[in-house]
């Protein structure tokens, strides 16, 4: 049986019994992360969080530094010394969130000839409109391929470094399933060990998803005004929460979302909305379900919302702030800070 925990901010495990049978050996699983930039709630407190979840059970995770392929994908103008900054920075901030995994350069991979024989060989077995399909998994379209045709080699490299490192568990966002499911179809044909694919789901833009395919609507530090970064300061987490998209309804709400999935899931067995006695004093939630019926039935004003969330992520966030004012060389370096 698969524990709460384990199961925790899924969408999708392909499949369920692969991945059960795996966490009975000692399996070895990865997520990639560009080494980009700043790390939002997404990638630090979703995908983070699942790392931590599955090394408490016994997964070997690697994070896998992805810095040739943040390259490719013009990360830092594709400047390499500012993407390997950024990743020994990621590093920091994932350590000051209580994650310490292991750590892979894609630079290891790629400088074995066996890496670029797998590249090959998964494109051997791909097709054009295939690739160009799975470009999502860099958030791009298909058609940036057309002047910068670099950007093809990613998605077969994405795949080669799951049969590189033989990993038995792939995980990642919901926009990574192109990867995935083309490891998992390409790994019997050409021999290679087929990986449990895990996805998790996607923190929305806090400016709202509206019918937008949740991949292109997802919290991401490359659209403006889409994220909270996890070193945020208490003033940019009220700011950016006060202009946050906070319909009426449940449905792609962005601060529901952060209640339900990093608070409620992590951090928290009760929210409290403080509110004056003349409005009834505050009010505790005791669950994520409680809240939703409370804010779905109307008896819950936005702003309280908005404002109880807020302070729940400026205390959780704060080690990583305190890390930050202790450590900001990268930041600097990185033209971040000034
Ligand atoms: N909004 C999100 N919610 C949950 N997981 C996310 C979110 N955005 C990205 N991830 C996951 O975090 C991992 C790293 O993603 P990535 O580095 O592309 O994040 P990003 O900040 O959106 O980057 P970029 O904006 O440059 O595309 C991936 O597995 C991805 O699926
Ligand atoms: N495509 C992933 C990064 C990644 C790169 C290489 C990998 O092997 C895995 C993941 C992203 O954009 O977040």
């Amino acid at each position: 049986m698969l524990s709460w925990e384990i199961m925790r901010n899924v969408e999708e495990v392909i499949t369920l019994e692969e991945f059960e049978n795996a966490l009975k050996g000692n399996p070895k699983g990865y997520v990639g992360l560009e080494p980009s930039g700043r790390v939002h709630l997404g990638t630090g407190l979703i995908i983070g969080n699942k790392v931590k979840d599955l090394m408490d059970n016994g997964v070997d995770m690697i994070v896998f530094l992805a810095d040739w392929h943040a390259m490719i994908n013009d990360k830092f103008g594709g400047d390499i010394e500012k993407i390997r900054l950024a990743g020994e920075y990621m590093k920091g901030v994932f350590s000051a969130l209580g994650i310490r995994p292991r750590y892979i350069w894609a630079d290891e991979l790629v400088s074995k000839k066996e890496y670029w024989e797998k590249v090959i060989r998964v494109a051997k077995k791909t097709t054009l409109k295939r690739v160009k399909r799975a470009m999502t998994i860099m958030g791009r379209k298909e058609d940036e391929a057309e002047l910068d045709s670099s950007k093809i080699i990613y998605p077969f490299m994405q795949v080669s470094d799951i049969f590189d490192m033989e990993l038995d568990i792939a995980l990642g966002g919901m926009d990574q399933r192109h990867a995935h499911m083309l490891a998992r179809d390409l790994a019997d044909k050409l021999g290679y060990k087929k990986p449990v694919a895990i996805h998790t789901v996607l923190l929305a833009s806090l400016k709202g998803a509206g019918r937008m395919d949740p991949a292109e609507a997802k919290m991401s530090k490359s659209k403006e005004g889409s994220a909270i970064f996890v070193e945020d300061t208490e003033d940019d987490i009220r700011r950016k929460m006060k202009k946050a998209f906070c319909p009426p309804e449940i449905e792609g709400n962005p601060v529901l979302q952060i209640a339900k999935h990093v608070l409620f899931a992590y951090y928290i067995e009760k929210l409290v909305i403080p509110r004056p006695e003349k409005w009834g004093g505050d009010l505790v939630i005791n669950s994520y379900e409680e809240l939703e019926k409370i804010y779905g039935e109307g008896e819950l004003h936005p702003m309280d919302l908005k404002n109880a969330v807020a302070n729940e992520l400026i205390r959780i966030l704060k080690p990583i702030r305190d890390y930050i004012e202790k450590n900001d060389d990268i930041p600097r370096a990185l033209g971040w800070i000034k």
